[in-house]
């Protein structure tokens, strides 16, 4: 709350002013109505609206860093609620039949508002084209925030499914294959414990974003499970899911991660395994998945 009106503070005074001096202008020119002639329909219908334009003000200032398409939703969001709000108060103060400035008070606001929002909008697609750019390897065939995981910003295991089931019904309309590639560390309980938890979580931030970087632009990441990350790979077949897996498991190998506190070089391994799949559902296609990455498991442990 306290950075938003730090970054924001303008624009809500800039409302707060404008409100109150639009009720003492109508205070200055009109009389308050009595009870009874209050039409609470209309008090209700333009007040609600008002207070939920300002509820959406607000949540657009916390939830969005400052610049050009905030500026332009939150100028749109104050000229509407401004409008609306100017409309309710005709509802209290009885106007001289001969002022017509107040009409321009209730109605000029609104359109402009409305062209601002629209502005606002328009910017807000181009910026959202940019992210869907970047954010192409994370989420694909939907969007579903509570589904991603805070610490490693990917997508979970429900996500996986969902995204599994969409990729499976697309791959076989298009008669096109699809394949997976499972990726776990080996011994990762060890980093933990020699670590701690905190050089863990460092290590499967870095091991996704390693991991996002060897994956091309329609292939999705996603963390199954503490260190088990599954990528999707549409119109792929299993022998390239094998030179991808490949490439993932000697880069990871190869990395040298660092540790923060001492600095001390921690070699990491992992053990991949990859699928195609067949004419089944997400949930056989995972646990096939999850059978061969059991089976290369012991193998690399017998080699090493
Ligand atoms: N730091 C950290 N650890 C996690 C997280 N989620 C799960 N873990 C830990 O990850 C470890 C996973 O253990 P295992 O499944 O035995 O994996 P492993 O030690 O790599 O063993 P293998 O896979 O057999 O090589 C457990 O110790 C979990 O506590 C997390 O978000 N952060």
């Amino acid at each position: 709350m306290k950075s938003m009106l730090k970054m924001h503070g303008l624009t809500l005074a800039g409302l707060f002013l404008a409100a109150n001096g639009g009720v003492m202008i109508y205070l200055a020119a009109g009389t308050i109505k009595y009870w009874a002639d209050i039409n609470w329909m209309d008090v209700i219908g333009e007040g609600g609206t008002c207070l939920i334009l300002c509820v959406w003000l607000v949540m657009l200032l916390r939830g969005r860093p400052a610049g050009r398409v905030t500026r332009l939703l939150s100028l749109g969001l104050c000229f509407t609620a401004f409008s609306m709000w100017m409309d309710m108060l005709d509802e209290f103060i009885r106007l001289p039949p001969e002022a017509i400035w107040d009409n321009w008070l209730e109605t000029a606001p609104m359109p402009v508002g409305m062209l601002l929002l629209t502005l606002g909008m328009y910017h807000l697609q181009q910026e959202q084209r940019a992210i869907n750019a970047q954010m192409s390897k994370r989420e694909q065939l939907f969007r579903e925030h509570r589904l991603f995981d805070t610490l490693i910003p990917l997508a979970g295991a429900q996500y996986l499914r969902q995204h599994l089931r969409q990729a499976l019904e697309q791959a076989e309309t298009e008669q096109r294959p699809l394949s997976l590639i499972a990726i776990d560390l080996d011994d990762f309980s060890q980093i933990n414990q020699r670590y701690g938890q905190a050089e863990g979580d460092q290590v499967l931030q870095v091991m996704a974003q390693l991991l996002l970087f060897n994956l091309r632009q329609q292939d999705m990441l996603c963390r199954l499970a503490g260190d088990r990350f599954v990528a999707v790979l549409p119109d792929t077949g299993e022998s390239q899911a094998s030179v991808m897996a490949e490439d993932m498991r000697q880069s990871i190998a190869s990395l040298a991660h660092r540790t923060q506190r001492y600095g001390e070089r921690l070699h990491l391994q992992a053990t991949t395994a990859t699928i195609m799949a067949l004419d089944e559902d997400e949930a056989q296609v995972l646990k096939r998945l999850n059978t061969a990455l059991a089976l290369a498991k012991p193998r690399l442990a017998r080699s090493a």
